[in-house]
């Protein structure tokens, strides 16, 4: 079975973070481990706290992990500090995994920073050139890149911009914008609309986690990078349309709808072969 690590926070509410990203890569079809950076204290409507986790360990469950097992993709969400980017970032560089997706997290829905404001420079000097893709949310492109993105136009010059800061493939999301949630994902040379539909809801909570992780088991599986990307999309669209109502803010994406559908579809069908 293929592999994919995620390197993140831990959401105790269950809905981004570490949580997310296990529940999508299994509902993927990979096999999930996790080095854990930070643990926030957060449910859907808020981040309460958050404790960084010691670099050394950090440094242990990296090392642990590829001494042992083939990682055939990283996916990396919250890494807080400009300490705890170094450590990532010399543990990558030391195994080398062949695909790294980086979600560039910075902010909460509720507005909790998640990377301190000083590691941004941090980030984009050492973790943008490790990435394979950088998937930002529209207001991560304005803080990366320090202008505002306000149309199409805006975004295919944001993409062009952050493949010279050293990233190889950018997915710019576009559910930050008005109207339909297109995203545009830059190889290096040609720019592709995935196009999205927006559909109304509040429970939004987690959705660039699941994504991201979603493109890296695709990844590991073997598809190229624009088949992964749009296997992502779907499956993200997927888990909004059937998002949770769990909690008082804004619930989490579903993982488990397309797995259910497929069980229910085998189910049918195995009647009909013992007919
Ligand atoms: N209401 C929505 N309906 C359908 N797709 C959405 C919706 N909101 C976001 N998306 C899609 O979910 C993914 C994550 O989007 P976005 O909100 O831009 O990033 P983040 O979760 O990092 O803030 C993108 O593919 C985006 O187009
Ligand atoms: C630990 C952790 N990591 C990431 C996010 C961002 O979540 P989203 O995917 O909704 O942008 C979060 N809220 N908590």
């Amino acid at each position: 079975m293929k592999t994919a690590l995620t390197i993140a926070g831990s959401d105790s509410g269950g809905g981004a973070g570490i949580q997310a990203d296990l529940k999508s890569f299994s509902a993927n079809g990979v096999f999930g481990m996790s080095v854990i950076t930070a643990i926030t204290a957060q449910n859907t409507q808020e981040v309460r706290s958050v404790q960084d986790i010691d670099v050394n360990i950090i440094r242990d469950q990296i090392e642990a992990v590829f001494d042992d097992i083939t990682v055939d993709a990283v996916k990396i969400g919250m890494l807080s500090s400009a300490d705890t980017i170094k450590t990532v970032t010399q543990g990558l560089q030391k195994y080398a995994p062949s695909h790294i997706v980086l979600d560039p997290v910075m902010v909460s829905k509720g507005g909790h920073h998640l990377l301190r404001q000083e590691a941004v420079t941090s980030l984009i000097d050492h973790m943008l050139p490790l990435a394979t893709i950088i998937t930002p949310n529209i207001p991560e492109a304005e803080v990366i890149l320090g202008y505002p993105i306000s149309n199409k136009k805006d975004m295919e010059k944001a993409c062009m911009d952050m493949t010279k800061l050293g990233a190889r493939s950018v997915l710019l999301k576009g559910g930050h914008m008005e109207g339909e949630p297109d995203d545009l994902y830059y190889d290096g040379t040609n720019f592709h609309w995935i196009s999205g539909t927006r559909i109304e809801t509040k429970n939004t909570h987690g959705t660039g986690c699941t994504l991201s992780s979603a493109i890296a088991a695709n990844l590991a599986r073997g598809f190229d990078m624009l088949e992964a990307v749009k296997r992502g999309k779907s499956y993200i669209h997927m888990a909004i349309e059937h998002s949770l109502d769990i909690g008082n803010g804004h619930g989490p994406t579903n993982h488990f709808y397309d797995l259910y559908r497929k069980a229910k579809m085998y189910q049918e069908a195995e009647k009909t072969w013992s007919n």
